[in-house]
């Protein structure tokens, strides 16, 4: 499939006329081929138009043909072939097998959204039946469902360019929801995301649905992203990135006439909280693998380790020991963008500045664009002291606070602001003190996991990828998993509608064949 740089809008493929630019080789810095031109404010405003006459037609979709058409989308993907591993790995610098692991992540996140599309639940059909003769009045006969909000205005992520950007989870769970999507490619990864447009685009047609149920446009800068935010046919954002770019978002989404809600995923450093029995255990060996984690996709994972949180000790010495010898044998590897290296770089070296910390070991250096890995520690106090130590640096840097007892690391802890996940390292003896943690973790993050680390989150019904502002904008829900369609829902209440103008969900005789909640309960389909 050539790559020609066009903004894809509708069933259309159009030359923008904005500011012209090009895809970065990630390793070398050289611009690639084609050149992109951003989109125009008419494009933006031609996408939304399209998006808004799409939204009643696809959002009443069969559930079989929506799920269908997701399940089109992932088989477009596939059938893309080697070419977009080959794209995606020059301008995102990151290995062939984490990128075909991502691109299965990604086919196998739309199939799983075909299923919940399939089941129906997600509508959460519900039936109180009129009751004429209560007294002292009459109930109503009152149905509920769960509707689409409408077109969702969704930003790829620069660090995982197939499973969070252009079909990712953002764009899967709204489409699942009934929302046509308008997707503003990431500019470290427009051929990767005009390649998986134009899968997305094939789908739509191959589907029979309206042109406009997926729109993706092109910027050099953020002006059409801020368009897209402010456009009054967008309902719903979903964004993973940068604080600055969530917190931008959020403010311009609030400012609205009509204000809609950002789902961001930002900043986060996991916490991970080693326990004395498990690191008098095994310290050496969660140290080694704590490295693995660190540095795994060079660091560039929102969950990736970036504070280790333990009493000091002899076990909390092994642990040091056995990861910083392993980090000072990690490759340096390819950051994704220039610019993310440069922050990776400068965060990194206000941490060495920083006479509170004390650099404990660098990975081997590498090239002019791949991150150097580092491990860092200070004391309680001093984290406690300076709040510049709890922020992300972006990249395989992690921060090792030495607490004199397990109350401090609990007052570490309570200091924290949101995270996207907390990890645990214990042995039985550890549970107690596990236990009194508990609560503080629950307030704190989206995810508790227990002997191991956050990165490599997996996609299924139960999991929360979110998290306490700012990890994201709204702790009440999630980006990677079924529950993040209830992001682009929202419900209404139908009553006393004559059988004829319900919607099929809430039919009396239930042809839907769904769950439905009838008077309080939960009742089967057939039942
Ligand atoms: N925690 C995480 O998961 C991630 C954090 N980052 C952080 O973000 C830094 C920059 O990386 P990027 O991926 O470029 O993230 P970014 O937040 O700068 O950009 C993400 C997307 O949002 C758009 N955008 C940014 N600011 C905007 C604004 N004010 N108005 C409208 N659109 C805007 C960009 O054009 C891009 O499409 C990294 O160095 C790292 O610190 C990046 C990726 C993931
Ligand atoms: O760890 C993962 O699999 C996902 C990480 C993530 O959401 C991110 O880095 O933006």
């Amino acid at each position: 499939m050539p790559i020609t740089g066009e903004n894809l809008i509708g069933a259309t493929a159009r030359r923008g006329e904005g500011e012209s630019f090009r895809a970065v080789e990630a390793a070398t810095g050289q611009s690639l081929e084609p050149a992109f031109a951003s989109a125009t404010p008419a494009d933006v405003e031609r996408a939304c138009t399209l998006a808004a006459e799409a939204f009643d037609t696809y959002r009443e979709t069969a559930l079989e043909n929506r799920a269908r058409f997701l399940e089109a989308v992932a088989d477009a993907i596939a059938a893309i072939g080697d070419e977009l591993i080959v794209r995606c790995m020059a301008e995102s610098g990151l290995p062939r097998a984490r990128l075909e692991g991502e691109r299965g992540r990604t086919i196998g996140q739309l199939k799983m959204f075909a299923g919940v599309v399939r089941d129906g639940g997600f509508l959460e059909a519900r039936i109180d039946p009129a009751q004429p003769e209560r007294k002292p009045l009459p109930r109503p006969d009152l149905r509920l469902r769960q509707i689409a909000v409408g077109p969702v205005a969704v930003f790829g992520a620069s660090n995982f360019p197939l499973a969070f950007s252009v079909a990712g989870g953002d764009t899967a769970s709204a489409l699942a929801a009934g929302c046509p999507v308008v997707a503003k490619a990431h500019p470290a990864h427009p051929g990767t995301s005009e390649l998986v447009g134009r899968a997305v685009q094939a789908a739509v047609k191959q589907c029979g649905l309206p042109e406009g149920v997926f729109s993706l446009l092109m910027d050099a800068g953020i002006g059409v992203g801020q368009a897209l935010v402010a456009d009054p046919r967008i309902a719903a954002v979903g964004f993973t990135g940068s604080r600055r770019g969530g917190v931008a978002l959020m403010q311009a989404a609030a400012s609205r006439p009509v204000p809609i809600p950002v789902y961001a995923e930002m900043s986060s450093i996991n916490p991970v909280v080693l326990l004395p029995a498990a690191l008098e255990a095994r310290g050496r060996d969660i140290g080694r693998a704590f490295v693995g984690s660190l540095t795994l996709g060079s660091g560039q994972f929102c969950t990736n380790p970036g504070l280790i949180l333990a009493v000091e000790g002899a076990g909390l010495d092994g642990f040091v020991e056995a990861a910083s010898a392993a980090l000072t044998e990690t490759q340096a590897a390819t950051m994704l963008t220039p610019g993310i290296h440069k922050a990776y770089c400068a965060g990194v070296a206000a941490l060495e500045a920083n006479p509170a910390v004390t650099t404990l070991a660098r990975g081997l250096a590498g090239g002019t664009h791949q991150g150097q890995a580092a491990l860092f520690s200070t004391s309680a106090e001093a984290f406690l002291a300076d709040h510049t130590l709890a922020e992300e640096v972006f990249g395989a840097a992690s921060l090792v606070v030495r607490c004199p007892d397990l109350a401090t690391v609990r007052a570490v802890l309570e200091r924290l602001e949101g995270q996207l996940t907390a990890a645990l390292h214990l042995d039985e003896a550890d549970h107690d003190a596990a236990r009194a943690l508990l609560p503080v973790l629950e307030r704190r993050v989206g995810r508790i996991l227990v002997n191991g680390f956050g990165t490599g989150v997996e996609v299924g019904h139960a999991m929360v990828h979110g998290g306490p502002y700012p990890a994201t904008s709204d702790g009440r829900t999630t980006s990677v998993g079924s529950l993040a369609i209830h992001r682009f829902l929202r419900p209404v209440s139908y009553q006393d509608l004559p059988e004829s103008l319900l919607p099929a969900a809430l039919k009396d005789g239930n042809p839907l064949k769904l769950w439905r909640r009838e008077d309080g309960k939960a009742v089967a389909p057939g039942a």
